[in-house]
């Protein structure tokens, strides 16, 4: 890559964007070093509001940010893009489930998967967030068969770091405590938010969080419910679905693939499934995954008991029937 990478951030006029935007001029996603060129993309009523962010761009007097690009023209975000954040689609309302907006949202993503084939660096990489952001991810692989699958994901940190939060919280621990959760499968109410693997750091040193959270009946239930359901708590309280915290976990899912997780630790990715698991290829599937040099690897070989095998498989199922909904609102040209 050159000294700037150039960064596609679409929905820029939209909530999540209007945190986003500011932690890349932080230096917060590609660290401190790495300036970077912004192609902020939204339709074309948004394009005056587009104008304000770029105002505030400019009044945060960041050194990292060499340019910025405000448009409604797909061609001119995309080309020669090194990073692409898919943010731009309608939001679940009060009542909504993921399925619902795949009808208003697939077309998109067609859309968008041809311009990074048609116009983006070769070497791009992908993060789908707009849901529903696993077959959202996709149909934009689908759609740009000249870049590598691998360089497609989609965003399940979110759910990762309301895991991690939830055990903290219940175990009374900071939550840079506890590591290596799992979410299993979709970004939706039947992910699998799995705590079997994790640990946390106490004093005495690294303990299974099985063994500092005693509440077997919390861990299976309302952890579980707690996790799979907080995307629509926070849709039902606030009126608008979760954006700080969405873009936070944007921040450190992008951060850590491009510069690396530390040495054992796992994060939670959407990525190809490769039979990893037993689940078959052709879904976007959320793994335990480690970054190294630029590439995420899923964490292979661990322990799968029955409990997990069955929610495993609901996520699975979901999603296979997801691929095939999307698939016929789209076509298959
Ligand atoms: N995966 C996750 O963890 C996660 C978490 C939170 C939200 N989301 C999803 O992210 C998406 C965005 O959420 P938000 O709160 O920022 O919504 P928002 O409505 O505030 O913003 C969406 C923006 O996208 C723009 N947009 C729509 N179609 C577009 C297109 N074709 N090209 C470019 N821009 C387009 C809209 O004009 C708007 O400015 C929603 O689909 C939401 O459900 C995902
Ligand atoms: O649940 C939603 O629709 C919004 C978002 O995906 C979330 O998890 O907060």
């Amino acid at each position: 890559m050159s000294d700037v990478a150039n960064v596609v951030i679409t929905g820029a006029a939209g909530q999540i964007a209007y945190s986003l935007i500011f932690n890349v001029c932080k230096g917060d996603m590609f660290g401190p070093e790495q300036k970077v060129k912004l192609f902020l993309l939204d339709i074309p009523q948004m394009v005056e509001s587009l104008k304000g962010v770029l105002m505030e761009i400019q009044d945060g007097a960041y050194p990292l940010v060499t340019d910025v690009v405000c448009t409604a023209d797909i061609k001119e975000a995309f080309t020669g893009a090194n990073y692409v954040i898919l943010v731009g689609a309608m939001p679940r309302k009060d009542g909504m489930e993921r399925a619902d907006l795949l009808k208003a949202n697939a077309s998109i993503f067609k859309v968008q998967g041809k311009a990074i084939n048609d116009y983006a660096n070769k070497n791009v990489k992908v993060l789908v967030v707009g849901n529903p952001a696993n077959t959202n991810c996709l149909i934009a692989m689908h759609y740009a068969p000249d870049i590598a699958k691998e360089n497609f994901t989609c965003l399940t940190r979110l759910d990762h770091n309301r895991a991690k939060s939830q055990i903290a919280l219940k175990a009374g621990v900071n939550v840079k405590d506890v590591h290596n959760v799992i979410i299993w499968g979709n970004h939706s109410s039947t992910q699998y938010p799995d705590y079997r693997c994790g640990y946390i750091n106490l004093p005495g040193g690294k303990q299974p969080i099985g063994n500092v959270i005693s509440d077997e009946k919390w861990l299976q239930g309302e952890f579980i419910s707690t996790v799979q359901k907080r995307g629509a708590a926070v849709i039902a309280a606030r009126k608008f679905s979760s954006a700080a915290s969405a873009a936070k976990a944007i921040t450190d899912h992008m951060r850590d693939w491009v510069l690396g997780t530390p040495e054992g630790e796992y994060v939670s990715m959407g990525v190809p499934s490769d039979g990893s698991y037993g689940i078959e290829s052709g879904i976007i599937f959320s793994y335990p995954v480690k970054c190294q040099n630029g590439k995420y690897t899923i964490i292979q070989g661990l322990s799968i008991d029955n409990f997990s095998k069955d929610k495993i498989e609901i996520t699975r199922k979901e999603l296979v029937e997801e691929k095939e909904a999307a698939f016929k609102f789209v076509g298959d040209n």
